[in-house]
This record gives C-alpha cells, sequence and structure tokens, in this order.
C-alpha cells in the first residue's frame, strides 16, 4: 500500500520526502522492522522509540513517523511528524489493515471484573445464533480455530488491527474484544469502529497507572462515547450510573442491566448453587429460565451482560438460553480441580479486592468446612490494592496463605508482607510462605475434611513471571503432582 493511502485521515505537522513508495508493514519497535515498512517511533515508559531509528532504517524501514525533530543522514526516507505516534500508529494500523472495524460488528467489554468471562458468554451466545464470532483478551485471540497468546489483554493498536483483518479474511463478522483502561488511555483502540461496549464494574485496581480511581473511571468512560449503536451498562454498580448519566445526550440506545435496581434486562428467582446458579432472566420480550454453569452472584452480572449484548442483536430467548447454558466453566474462572478427597481445591483469578470478596461470598454460601485461601499479589502492579485484598480475604477466609503471584521485578518478599499488612487488621490465622508451590504444598497437606481450598489469582496462567522471565507453572498440574506425591 502506497504511504499516501497508509496516512489518510492522520493528522500531519510536517513531511519530508515522497509518499509514493510502496510500502510492506508496519511496526512499532524497531527490532522487528523488515524491507519497505513504516517505524513508528513512540516515547514510551521505559525507552524512546525515537532511539532506535537508526536500527529501523537498517533493517529497511523507508517511512519514519516521528513526534521529534530528527536528522536523517540516508536520503530516500520518508519522514512524517505528527503531535502523538501512538494515535498515528492507530489509524495507519487500521487503514493499513482495510478499516477492518467497519466490516465487522465489534463489541468492545470493560470495567475491572468480568470482562474476560463477558466475552466467551457473548461468543457462546452468538454461535448459537449461527454467527462466527473472534475474541480478543486476557487469554489470548481467537480466530477461527486457533488461539494466538498476547501478553496484553488489550494488545497494541497494530496487532488489533491485524487480528480483525484476519478475522474478516476467516469470514468471522463478529468479534468481542476486552477494553482494558490501559488501552483506552494508550490508544490502543483508537478508530475502532464498535458497535457495542458493555461495562461490567468499577472497583479498585491499577492506581500505579492511573493514580486515582477518577482518572481509572474517566478511561473507561471513552469506551461508551466511541459506540456507535449501543451501551449495555450494569446498573448496580455506582460507576454505571454515573457512565448513563455522563452519556444520556448521546444519539445511541442504551440497555441496563442489573438486579438491584430496576433495569431493561434483569435476573429474578435467583438461587445459588455450588455448582451454579438459576435464575430467571427478564426482558421487555419476555422472561426465560437459565441453569447457569458458574456459580456466584458475580456470573449472575455475566450472564445478564453478555444476554443484553445477543439481545441488542435481535437473538431469541431460546437461543441466548441456550448459549449461556452450555457453558460449562471458563478456564481459571472458578475452576474446580478434581481432587478425589473430601476437600475440594477450586482455581480462581481473582487478584482485585473485589474479586476475591465476591468469590470468596460464593464459596462462603456452601462451605461445610473451613475456607482456606492461597493468595498474594502481582509486582510491579498496583502496590495500593494489596493490604485491602489482605484485609478482604482475612475477612472471609478461616485460614489464610500468603504467597507470591507473579513478582517481577519485585522482591517477593516484600509484597507479601504488603499483603499481610492488611491481614493483621482482622486477625485472622495466617501463614506467610513466599514459595507459592510450597504454599500450595502446605495448603494441601493440612486440609481437613470439607475444606475449600481456594488458589486465587493465578486462573487461566500456566506460568509465573520472576524478573522478565516466563517460567512454567500451572496450578492444575502442581495440585494433581502433590496429590499424587501424597499417595506414596
Ligand atoms: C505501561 C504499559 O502499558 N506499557 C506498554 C507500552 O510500553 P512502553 O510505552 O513502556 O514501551 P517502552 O519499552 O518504553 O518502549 C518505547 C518504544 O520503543 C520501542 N523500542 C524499544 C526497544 C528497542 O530496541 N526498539 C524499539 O523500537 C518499543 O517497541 C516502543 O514502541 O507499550 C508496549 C507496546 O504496546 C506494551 O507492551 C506495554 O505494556 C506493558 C508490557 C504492560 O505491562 N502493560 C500492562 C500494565 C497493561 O497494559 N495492562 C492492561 C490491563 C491488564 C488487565 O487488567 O487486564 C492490558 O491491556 O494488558
Ligand atoms: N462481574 C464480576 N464482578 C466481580 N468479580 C468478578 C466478576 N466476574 C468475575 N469476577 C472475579 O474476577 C476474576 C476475573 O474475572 P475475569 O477474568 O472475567 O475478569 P477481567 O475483567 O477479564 O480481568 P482482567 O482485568 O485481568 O482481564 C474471576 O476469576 C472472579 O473471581
Ligand atoms: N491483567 C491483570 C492480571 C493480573 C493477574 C495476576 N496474576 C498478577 O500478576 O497480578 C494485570 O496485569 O493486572
Ligand atoms: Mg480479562
Amino acid at each position: 500500500m502506497k504511504i499516501k493511502n497508509i496516512i489518510k485521515g492522520l493528522e500531519v505537522e510536517k513531511i519530508y520526502g515522497s509518499l509514493e513508495k510502496d510500502i510492506k508493514g508496519i511496526s512499532y519497535d524497531s527490532r522487528k522492522v523488515g524491507s519497505n515498512y513504516v517505524f513508528v517511533a513512540i516515547e514510551g515508559f521505559e525507552s524512546d522509540g525515537h532511539k532506535y531509528i537508526d536500527q529501523a532504517i537498517e533493517k529497511g524501514a523507508t517511512a519514519l513517523v516521528v513526534t521529534k525533530d530528527i536528522k536523517v543522514d540516508e536520503e530516500n526516507i520518508t519522514v512524517i511528524k505528527v503531535k502523538d505516534t501512538r494515535d498515528s500508529l492507530a489509524r495507519i494500523s487500521s487503514n493499513f489493515y482495510g478499516n477492518p472495524s467497519e466490516k465487522m460488528k465489534l463489541i468492545g467489554v470493560t470495567g475491572t471484573n468480568g470482562k474476560t468471562s463477558i466475552t466467551y458468554l457473548v461468543k457462546s451466545i452468538l454461535e448459537k445464533a449461527n454467527m462466527k464470532i473472534g475474541i480478543i483478551g486476557t487469554m489470548g485471540s481467537v480466530i477461527g480455530d486457533e488461539l494466538f497468546n498476547t501478553s496484553n489483554t488489550t494488545p497494541e493498536s497494530l496487532l488489533i488491527q491485524e487480528y480483525l483483518y484476519h478475522m474478516i479474511e476467516e469470514e468471522t463478522k463478529a468479534c468481542v474484544m476486552e477494553v482494558s483502561s490501559h488501552s483506552l488511555d494508550l490508544k490502543r483502540v483508537e478508530y475502532c469502529n464498535f458497535d457495542i461496549g458493555i461495562f461490567t464494574n468499577l472497583s479498585r485496581d491499577h492506581l500505579d497507572y492511573h493514580n486515582t480511581i477518577e482518572n481509572y473511571f474517566n478511561a473507561k468512560l471513552k469506551l461508551f462515547y466511541m459506540t456507535n449503536k449501543c451501551n449495555i451498562i450494569n446498573i448496580d454498580d455506582i460507576y454505571g450510573r454515573r457512565i448513563v448519566e455522563e452519556t444520556k445526550d448521546l444519539d445511541i440506545s442504551t440497555i441496563t442491566y442489573g438486579i438491584v435496581e430496576k433495569a431493561t434486562i434483569y435476573a429474578t428467582d435467583i438461587e445459588y448453587h455450588l455448582n451454579g446458579v438459576d435464575f430467571k432472566l427478564n426482558t421487555p420480550k419476555g422472561s426465560i429460565d437459565i441453569l447457569f454453569n458458574i456459580p456466584g452472584e458475580f456470573s449472575v452480572y455475566n450472564a445478564l451482560a453478555a444476554a443484553s449484548c445477543a439481545y441488542y442483536y435481535g437473538i431469541g430467548l431460546n437461543t441466548i438460553k441456550e448459549g449461556l447454558q452450555s457453558v460449562k466453566g471458563i478456564k481459571g474462572r472458578f475452576e474446580i480441580v478434581p481432587t478425589n478427597r473430601d476437600f475440594s481445591v477450586i482455581i480462581d483469578f481473582a487478584h482485585t479486592p473485589d474479586g476475591l470478596e465476591k468469590v470468596l461470598t460464593t464459596i462462603r454460601q456452601f462451605s461445610e468446612g473451613r475456607v482456606v485461601a492461597v493468595f498474594g499479589a502481582g509486582g510491579n502492579r498496583d502496590r495500593t490494592k494489596r493490604p485491602i485484598m489482605g484485609e478482604t480475604v482475612g475477612k472471609y477466609a478461616d485460614f489464610l496463605i500468603v504467597t507470591s503471584d507473579n513478582p517481577r521485578h519485585e522482591e517477593p518478599g516484600r509484597i507479601v508482607d504488603d499483603v499481610i499488612e492488611g491481614v493483621k487488621k482482622v486477625n485472622k490465622n495466617y501463614i506467610k510462605i513466599v514459595d507459592r508451590k510450597e504454599a500450595i504444598e502446605y495448603a494441601i497437606k493440612n486440609a481437613r475434611s470439607k475444606d475449600i481450598i481456594l488458589l486465587a489469582g493465578k486462573g487461566h496462567e500456566t506460568y509465573t513471571i520472576i524478573g522478565d522471565e516466563v517460567l512454567p507453572f500451572d496450578e492444575r498440574q502442581i495440585v494433581l503432582d502433590i496429590l499424587k506425591k501424597m499417595e506414596k
């Protein structure tokens, strides 16, 4: 594609050189530049792409998108100066891949907890309505039958556009994408043509990045100004009600959902079980009973969000029911590990105070023995949530094993101490075992009859991140290995 076509709609400050060159690809990482590429220089948090321009040219870049005045020795290099290279990356990536989001139904899901869960529920329902649907999110991107691992929940704009392009090629005409607050702030989803935006809830997380809850909320709010057709909002959440208020003058539909407040789509007759939750799904077009296979009130909210999305697309209640009920479970979300013993082990991705409260209160509803929690907090992430996580778990569990969860570049023992600071506030029995494998082993070896052991924080992850290293760590396997060892 010619440069002049790639930069359509781009706000340009200055251009040097020809716009007639044919471009084969785009990269914002000098190490991944190929022959006849555009290199987009981004000033990041750790480094500055402008420092790597020479390397980019060496590797074959023939055009540069920059924010700084730079001197290029080579002739024949086109330089395009812009105000914001993250925004420009999103614009040119969308152009390069033929603006794929305009050719499909794109659904964005944002909020602190529940995004991944909802994407899989939406996929299940839409598939029952014979729509082929892709996913972009924490557990990777699903295009056709293939899963592509991504390191971010919402990848960089270039990758989003590439994935959407491949979805179109595969005749997947709908995509449900998790839209993180970082991605909204860092313009990864700019120029995405969203049909629908779904809001789950907002609670404490990511203050390392946003500093205040208000900034975090404002980042999420952006999605609901980007949508073209419908906003789907949980109005039992105070921030959900604010979104409805803030967007009330927009010329698009709003569907509200909830259990407590009077909403468009709501649940009644909720009956909780350890293996799921039953409820009546009520819509303006009628009601239907749902037997949902993931337990907890939070699961009712996730199901309502997904049902609202299907409802907007005109999918009938029976199909919605079929789609929701055919989800037998989602990896790492209230996943019960078979132990064949008289105690239970549950793996769950709760990694925020709210997520922990939700999953622990669900377990408490049915526990006959002790509730034992093995958990920690991630390194190089929000520190302010750590003591609150400790306090929350202390409130709802009977015994706490405080351990590590992806220490990244922090000292694991110190992260554990930050969590314990909160545990101490509630005067519960706890033990500090920094090594997570040893912590799990301790929980299992000391399990009593009818105990429920919750392994929280890692969910679907089958690795642990120490420094920059990603090492294998699959809790399912670890539990099974410990049980086997105990049999000997
Ligand atoms: C804080 C943050 O989001 N940082 C993201 C950001 O990195 P950065 O701006 O710091 O990049 P940098 O390292 O300073 O480099 C600047 C530029 O120089 C370039 N470079 C660098 C070195 C080199 O040799 N050559 C070169 O060209 C880099 O490619 C980059 O373009 O841009 C990168 C490329 O898109 C992201 O991978 C990176 O995510 C990091 C890894 C991250 O951990 N992000 C987390 C906090 C995040 O985004 N999380 C959310 C939410 C999670 C959830 O709750 O679900 C998510 O969506 O994943
Ligand atoms: N609607 C909800 N409200 C509160 N907690 C929830 C909800 N849904 C799920 N959870 C809890 O949060 C955990 C993470 O759920 P999920 O992966 O769906 O969230 P997410 O928003 O995608 O998280 P992330 O920001 O890491 O991508 C679950 O394992 C569960 O403990
Ligand atoms: N997407 C979330 C995942 C957290 C998972 C937990 N295992 C951790 O490492 O903190 C984040 O990056 O904050
Ligand atoms: Mg997710």
